[in-house]
């Protein structure tokens, strides 16, 4: 169970997939690019806007309910990619390195990047931007929104240190 959240916003998630496209730019050209969907997708189509990928696949894995995991389960083929060969698989993160595997195991010759990286996965993939703590869940741009804070002299919570 995560005892800390990192939220990440918009602009911090492209700056990151930029940078993770710059690490990549020596091992040009892809054929294509893999999202592992539903969190792959956005950074996935920014890099492949870097890189000048045109033709995109995705693989579905699903395992998390909220913050339980379950089994995984490939529910959408990346029937396109064939056995990876060529092909750059992108991810939001990897955490306990799960899905990654998974995928690894239905694309043996694509490469693997992500954005972040938990202790526990991070050698589930070739490329990635920032790790992060295994305790601390990251709260992407897509699962939150800017929220009012009372000011303190009101009784609110420190909004701005404590969030
Ligand atoms: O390394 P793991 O422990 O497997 O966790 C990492 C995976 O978990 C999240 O996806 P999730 O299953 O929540 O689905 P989503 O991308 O559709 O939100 C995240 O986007 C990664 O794909
Ligand atoms: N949003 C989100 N999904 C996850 N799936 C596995 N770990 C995480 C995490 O830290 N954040
Ligand atoms: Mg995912």
């Amino acid at each position: 169970m995560a005892t800390q959240y990192a939220t990440v916003t918009w602009d911090q998630l492209h700056r990151d997939a930029r940078t993770l496209a710059r690490q990549l730019m020596p091992l040009m050209p892809f054929r294509g690019v893999v999202a592992i969907t539903r969190g792959g997708m956005i950074p996935a189509a920014i890099i492949a806007r870097e890189l000048g990928c045109r033709v995109m696949e995705t693989i579905s894995v699903v395992s998390y309910d909220e913050e339980q995991q379950g089994d995984p389960v490939i529910v959408k083929q990346p029937d396109a990619a064939g056995n990876g060969e060529g092909f750059l698989v992108v991810d939001d993160l990897v955490d306990s390195g799960v899905t990654a595997r998974l995928v690894r195991e239905r694309l043996p010759k694509a490469v693997f990047a992500c954005l972040y990286a938990k202790p526990k996965g991070r050698d589930l993939t070739d490329h990635f931007v920032t790790e992060v703590s295994q305790d601390t869940w990251v709260l992407f741009p897509w699962d939150t929104a800017p929220l009012f804070v009372p000011p303190l002299v009101d009784g609110g919570r420190d909004g701005g240190a404590a969030a």
